[in-house]
Formats: C-alpha cells, sequence, structure tokens
C-alpha cells in the first residue's frame, strides 16, 4: 500500500515540476506592465500556429486588432517570452534608430539539418554584416539595369507561353503561370543559367521551387520546429537532406566550373558571388566557401521568386474583381507604349506611377512577410517606456495588422491604389508600411522585385483581360501551413485575350 502510495506522489511531483516548467515564465509581461493574451502550459500562445491550425499571418492580425490600445502585446512562444510591438515610433526604434541591438532576426542555424541555411536571411549578426555589405551592390539601379534585359528576355518566354496557353479566352490557375515566370527570372539572374520553367512543363528547377515551398508535413515541421522547438530541430538531421539541396549544391559548382575553366562574365548575381570569393579582404575574412556561396544564391532564389510570383498573382486576383482599375492600369501602359512607337523600356517601367501604386497597394492588402523579426542582442529599455527585455527576446513586428489597421487604412478590405499617391502616402507614418521591413536589415531585393513583378503583369495584362471565374476562391482564405502567405488554393482567372503591338525591349 504504502509503495503505492510512494509510486503517486512520485508522479504528482513529477507532473507539478513539469507544469512548473512549462509555466513558470508566464508571469514574465505582467511583471514588465506589458499585457497579453493567456499562455497555455508548454504551448504558450503558439498553439494553433504549432498544429498549422491557423496561419501566423492571421493569429498576428487577431493579436494586434484584440489589443487596439496597447503599444506593446506580451506572448509566449511556448514558454519564452516574445514581445509583438504596434506603436510606430518603437517599430523605428528597433528596425532602425536602435538597430545594433537589434540586427538579428533569431533563426537559428544547424548546417547538419538544413547545409542551405547560413544564408542571409538566416544569419547570425556577426556573419551577416560584411556579407550584406558585399552583397548590397548587387541590388542597386545601375546593376539592376544591366539585368533588366534578362528579365524582359523571360516576359518574351511568358508572352509565347501564354499565346499556346490561352486560346481566346480560358481559365488560367494564375499561382503556377506567374512562377514559372518568376522561375525563370531568378533563375538567369541569381544562377545564370536558363531554368525554362515556362518552356519546359518537366523543369526541374521548378520542381525544386514546388519543393521549398510545398505544404507538406516535412516542411511545415521543419519550420515549426527551428522557430518554435529549437531544442528537436536538431533530431531532423537523422532524416535524409532535402532533395533540392544537392540539386542547388551541383547546379551552382557547375555554373562556377564552367565560367572559371571558359572565363565568362555575366552581369549576375553569381559572378558578383565569385568575384566575392577571390577577395576575403573584403568580408572582413570571413571564408565565402563555396557551400555558403551556395547559400546566397539559394536564398536569392528562393527569397526571389516565389515572393514576386504571389504579388503577380494577388494583383491579378484583385483587378479582376476590380475592373476599373485594371482598365486604367491598361490605359496607363498603352499610353506608354504609343509614346514609344511600341517599345517598353527600363525607363518607362519607373515612370508609370498607377502600376507601382497598384504594385504597392497589393504588398500592402499581401505582405508576403506579415510580421517582420528582430531579436534583441542585448538588454533593451524602450524609449520612453519602463518596459526592459532580456537579451534574446523575439519581436514581432505585426505587418499584416497594420496594413489591414482601419484606422490607417479605411475600409482595409478594399484594393484602392489611390492610397499610395503622394499626398496620402507623406500623411502616413512609414512605419504604417512594410511590405519589405525597414532599416538595415530590410529586404535587399526590394528593387528587384518590384521590376520583375512589373514586367511580368505589363505583359500579361497588355495582351490579356482577366476576369474571375466560377472557379475564383472568393474570399481569399490563406494556408494556415504556409511558410509565406499564399492562397489555400489555386487562383484561376479567366483571360481573354486582347490583340496587342506593344513589345518591352531591355
Ligand atoms: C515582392 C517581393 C518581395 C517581398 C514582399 C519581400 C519581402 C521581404 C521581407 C519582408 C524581408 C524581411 C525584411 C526585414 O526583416 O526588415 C525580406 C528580406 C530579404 N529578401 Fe525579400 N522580398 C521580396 C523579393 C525579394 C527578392 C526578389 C530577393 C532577391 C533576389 C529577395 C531577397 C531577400 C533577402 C536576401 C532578404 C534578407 C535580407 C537580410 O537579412 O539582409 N527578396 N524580403
Amino acid at each position: 500500500m504504502s509503495n503505492y502510495f510512494e509510486i503517486l506522489c512520485a508522479v504528482a511531483a513529477l507532473l507539478l515540476a513539469v507544469y512548473y516548467y512549462a509555466t513558470s515564465s508566464f508571469d514574465f509581461w505582467k511583471n514588465c506592465g506589458v499585457v497579453g493574451p493567456r499562455p497555455l502550459p508548454y504551448f504558450g500562445n503558439m498553439k494553433d500556429i504549432l498544429f498549422a491550425r491557423k496561419s501566423i499571418t492571421v493569429y498576428v492580425k487577431e493579436i494586434y486588432d484584440a489589443y487596439k490600445n496597447e503599444s506593446m502585446i506580451g506572448l509566449y512562444s511556448r514558454t519564452t517570452p516574445l514581445l509583438v510591438i504596434r506603436e510606430p515610433e518603437l517599430i523605428k526604434d528597433v528596425l532602425i534608430r536602435d538597430f545594433s541591438h537589434f540586427s538579428d532576426r533569431g533563426f537559428i542555424i544547424n548546417e547538419k539539418v538544413e547545409p542551405l541555411s547560413p544564408h542571409l536571411f538566416f544569419l547570425e549578426a556577426e556573419r551577416w554584416r560584411p556579407l550584406r555589405n558585399r552583397l548590397s551592390p548587387i541590388f542597386t539601379s545601375g546593376k539592376l539595369r544591366e539585368m533588366f534585359y534578362f528579365i524582359v528576355e523571360c516576359s518574351h518566354h511568358l508572352e509565347k507561353y501564354l499565346d499556346k496557353k490561352v486560346g481566346r479566352e480560358e481559365v488560367i490557375e494564375c499561382r503556377e503561370l506567374a512562377a514559372k515566370f518568376t522561375t525563370d527570372v531568378i533563375g538567369t539572374c541569381a544562377f545564370g543559367i536558363e531554368m525554362s520553367a515556362l518552356a519546359d512543363e518537366e523543369s526541374e528547377f521548378r520542381k525544386m521551387g514546388r519543393a521549398v515551398f510545398a505544404v507538406n508535413l516535412r516542411n511545415i515541421t521543419q519550420t515549426k520546429f527551428r522557430v518554435f522547438i529549437p531544442t528537436l530541430y536538431n533530431l531532423l538531421q537523422l532524416l535524409p537532406c532535402q532533395k533540392y539541396v544537392p540539386f542547388f549544391a551541383k547546379v551552382v559548382s557547375e555554373t562556377i566550373k564552367y565560367r572559371r575553366e571558359n572565363n565568362i562574365v555575366r552581369p549576375d548575381f553569381i559572378n558578383m558571388l565569385m568575384e566575392l570569393q577571390k577577395h576575403p579582404e573584403k568580408l572582413q575574412n570571413i571564408e565565402l566557401s563555396d557551400t555558403l556561396l551556395t547559400a546566397q544564391a539559394f536564398v536569392f532564389f528562393v527569397a526571389g521568386f516565389e515572393t514576386s510570383s504571389l504579388t503577380i498573382t494577388n494583383t491579378l486576383y484583385e483587378l479582376a474583381q476590380n475592373q476599373d482599375i485594371q482598365d486604367k492600369l491598361r490605359e496607363e501602359i498603352e499610353e506608354h507604349c504609343a509614346k514609344n512607337d511600341g517599345e517598353l523600356k527600363y525607363d518607362d517601367i519607373k515612370g508609370m506611377k498607377y502600376l507601382d501604386k497598384a504594385f504597392k497597394e497589393t504588398l500592402r492588402m499581401y505582405p508576403a512577410g506579415s510580421i517582420v523579426t528582430r531579436r534583441a542582442q542585448s538588454n533593451y529599455t524602450f524609449n520612453g517606456t519602463e518596459v526592459s527585455i532580456p537579451k534574446g527576446t523575439i519581436i514581432w513586428i505585426p505587418v499584416q495588422g497594420i496594413h489591414y489597421d482601419p484606422d490607417i487604412y479605411p475600409n482595409p478590405q478594399k484594393f484602392d491604389p489611390e492610397r499610395f499617391n503622394e499626398d496620402a502616402v507623406a500623411a502616413r507614418n512609414p512605419m504604417h508600411y512594410l511590405p519589405f521591413g525597414d532599416g538595415p536589415r530590410n529586404c535587399i531585393g526590394a528593387r528587384f522585385a518590384a521590376y520583375q513583378t512589373k514586367v511580368g503583369l505589363i505583359t500579361i495584362l497588355r495582351n490579356y483581360k482577366i476576369d474571375v471565374c466560377d472557379k475564383t476562391m472568393i474570399p481569399y482564405e490563406i494556408d494556415p501551413g504556409s511558410f509565406i502567405p499564399s492562397p489555400k488554393s489555386g487562383i484561376y482567372l479567366k483571360m481573354t485575350k486582347i490583340p496587342r503591338e506593344c513589345k518591352i525591349i531591355s
């Protein structure tokens, strides 16, 4: 009898210890005077996200809306305190003014689990800083002008593809269409080779691109473990390496070898990475090994094709439902064509003001980064407050919540490019529009993204009228398992051919 009692006591003590471990930090925000939703033992506030029942995008908007009058909201990423910042001045402190305290995103990197993970997006501040300094010149407008030729070449392939695919009118799944185009663009610019995603239905690059973003158990587990359960993340090295890793490694090493042997110089990302490899002194003695180089080419591909293809898709989705805006946009394209005898050049794209507003409005409604994250690199007290956070605290900037705040963007569900006319932009706090983040660690490819997205849109819109059809998903639903907020199913739209004569030339 006494044995049973002892076992019972031991089990109770164990349960108590587990409960204590799972909840002991839950007074942290209360003690700081920061409010937030009640956390659950072990899961904190992340249960629905961990089980992919809710996307971060939806969750962060709910939290933002629920704490309307707060400048900060305290959450728990399982047992670890995590802070959401709403107030624009504090956001500016984190992203810009006090960036030296927040120059890291807080992703863990385990090169055994993911050999291509030490890239610009994930890298810790020490390796990130010299690499970013040296990679930034790849994206200047001068370099972009040189690369514009490649983007335009891909737009001709897109035109041909559409000609073949769409007869007089046809329902097209636009996500796949746009992804093929941006795969070709980023492929030629990042890897320096033709990916032929548009020309070849079985393109290996397109298959690998799909594999990187596939919403499957492996990808969901990997992302959730990396972000929320880092202790278990290391166990993933027991699984075989993702198939795209050896693929990209081989492509990059073969390209480099071929260029070295044949003395080929081409104005693209891989060329600039090879130049850097030759001059380690420029990287403050961080060795740009072949793997580190491949990781950078890989992140340009991964960060570059899906974000822009979703932006093209989402713009078409909104234009199909807003015919007046679509007509106005087409008029602007035609006007520019007429001025240049049917041709569009690099500078014309820059001059298309209405296209720019529509692009920006799409990114307001569908930001690829629904949160921007930073990690505190030292203990930090927020200016004008008594809230102090310890080194290591993760910060979430709730971009999705801000972009749908009716006090900032009245009637936020409405697609309205006029929100981006000069006066409206000047009247808004810059921290209230963050599709590319901000500060020294903002999106390095923002300018490139704008050009490839706009060229893709022009190519489609000048040739086709876009309408919704029975298969169009209305309302738009985000797949809770997706890493970059993506629609739950394909985006099917009807395309009807319009005879055009305008051509883009570089
Ligand atoms: C519409 C398209 C795109 C969107 C919406 C987008 C959005 C973002 C966002 C929100 C961030 C994080 C910024 C921050 O933390 O402040 C980011 C970072 C990054 N993006 Fe983009 N991006 C796009 C296209 C591209 C393209 C085309 C490339 C490359 C060719 C690219 C490469 C990167 C890289 C390397 C980072 C990490 C930068 C660093 O940590 O230094 N992105 N992007």
